[in-house]
């Protein structure tokens, strides 16, 4: 590809004296006699590099610059500039001019310049447009709700650092499926992603899966084991519940956190590790610093990053598009041609307020289209599973009481539904609920409800 300068210069003379100094590098070469012409020529000819006299009747080159800029801030301009001009071509590159040639220009300096602008600008756009197709990409695989947004934003400052990290959010809303992407986004990803999940391994034995240990450490140790901090060496662990951390264990994983060394149990020999620590947590774990069940010092460490993933029911603009890709992974896995949804069957969905967050959309889904057989996963096929729930909790949650009070905490709950699914926009909740904004506003005083976090309007 044949790259294009434009040079932008009143002298005649100097613009062919430029000119021939480049056309040796076979550029595509453009010209503009003062600020005006250039700014018009920029747009239809978008040149790759700019050459820029500071000098020049009318518009004058800080104009000019200021006026480039604007069109396309990518372009690199280099100002040509006499000696006694230097102090404006400072303030050019404050202006974002990449560099600046002081005259007569040397054809290898002017040469060596133009060339590193062109490549420095080639980097630029590849580096955002990688950017772009990483926040494609990560759109398409978590969703593109504006609470995701931000969530994704986090993943993409943090990835690449060594930072620990917790993962807060409820069960379900996909603590696992995100530090997995973080460790394929981290410079780890082609060592070992091992997960350890404290919840499902009895306490006796949590610090010896964490931390390996020698053979005669204890009856039935008879041979030597690795824990998971040794098997992901080089990569990232992921230790999920993390409330459920003993105090000892808290204690001996602060000291590999600090240190980076691991003593396996009957073990006096440190062994040195690299890992990342990713912990995920379904509780304020906070609460219980404050509560002192859970080490401060260690949460500080571990939390040096803190993502937050907000329940399905706060981001329903993604409902449709999991619905979609559930139904199509189900459709694989039970071997059925692809299943359409209807729009009502979505409206459905939005409306749920999914406890079991992602996990349970996958599974509802999953069970439609085993039982739809028409070409299209109508409400029938999914009413009854949500419904049966609703059914199951409304029991639970309503015995023989005074109405009055029965239908003040229907109410109480009606609106703190509402509010969490619409973000706290009083506006969208008013109307869902066909109340006036007054009314809304007294009843959310009247029962004390909190907004935890969310901007109310
Ligand atoms: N962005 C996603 N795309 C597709 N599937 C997802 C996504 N996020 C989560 N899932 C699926 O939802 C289910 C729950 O996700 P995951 O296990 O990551 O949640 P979790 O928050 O770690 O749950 P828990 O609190 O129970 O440990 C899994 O089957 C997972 O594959």
């Amino acid at each position: 590809m044949i790259n294009k300068v434009l040079i932008v210069e009143d002298s005649k003379t100097t613009r062919l004296i430029l000119r021939r100094m480049l056309e040796k590098e076979a550029y595509a070469i453009y010209e503009a006699a003062n600020g005006i012409e250039a700014i018009n020529i920029f747009p239809k000819d978008k040149p790759d590099v700019v050459i820029l006299d500071l000098n020049m009747p009318g518009m004058d080159g800080i104009q000019t610059i200021n006026e480039i800029k604007k069109i396309d801030a990518s372009i690199p301009v280099i100002v040509v500039t006499s000696q006694g001009d230097m102090s404006t071509a400072v303030e050019t590159m404050k202006l974002g001019a990449y560099d600046f040639l002081v005259k007569p220009v040397e054809a290898g300096k002017l040469i060596v310049t133009v060339k590193r602008a062109i490549e420095k600008l080639y980097l630029q756009k590849e580096i955002s447009s990688l950017h772009e197709s990483v926040d494609k990409s990560l759109e398409w695989t978590l969703g593109s709700s504006n609470a995701m947004k931000k969530v994704i934003e986090q993943i993409k400052q943090v990835a690449q650092s060594d930072f620990s990290i917790i993962i807060q959010g409820e069960t379900g809303t996909g603590k696992t499926f995100v530090a997995n992407i973080i460790h394929n986004l981290s410079k780890r990803s082609n060592k070992p992603f091992i997960k350890i999940d404290l919840s499902a391994i009895p306490e006796t034995l949590v610090e010896s899966e964490l931390f390996g240990y020698e053979k005669g450490a204890f009856t039935g140790a008879i041979v030597n084991k690795s824990g998971f901090l040794k098997i992901a060496d080089g990569g990232t662990i992921l230790i999920d519940e993390l409330e459920n951390l003993s105090p000892m264990v808290q204690s001996k994983l602060l000291s590999v956190v600090e240190n980076m060394t691991i003593y396996p149990l009957g073990s006096k020999k440190p062994i040195t590790v690299d890992v990342r620590i990713i912990a995920a947590t379904n509780k304020d774990i906070k609460s219980n610093v404050i509560e002192k069940k859970f080490r401060d010092d260690l949460f500080y460490r571990l939390g040096e990053f803190i993502i937050s993933l907000p329940p399905l029911r706060s981001r329903v603009e993604d409902i449709p598009f999991f619905a979609k890709k559930f139904i199509i992974d189900a459709c694989s896995e039970l071997n059925k041609g692809i299943l359409d949804i209807d729009e009502d069957t979505i409206e459905i969905l939005k409306r749920h307020t999914w406890p079991g967050n992602l996990r349970e959309l996958k599974n509802v889904l999953r069970r439609a289209v085993l039982f739809s057989n028409e070409g299209r996963i109508k409400s029938e096929h999914l009413k009854f599973l949500i419904e049966d729930k609703e059914y199951i909790s409304y029991n639970d949650l309503y015995p023989i009481m005074p109405l009055k009070d029965a239908i003040s905490s229907l109410e109480k709950k009606l609106i703190m539904k509402a509010l969490e699914i619409y973000n706290w926009n009083k506006t969208k909740v008013s109307a869902a609920l066909q109340i006036d904004h007054k009314t809304l506003n007294t009843k959310i005083k009247e029962y004390q409800i909190n907004n935890h976090g969310n901007n109310s309007q």
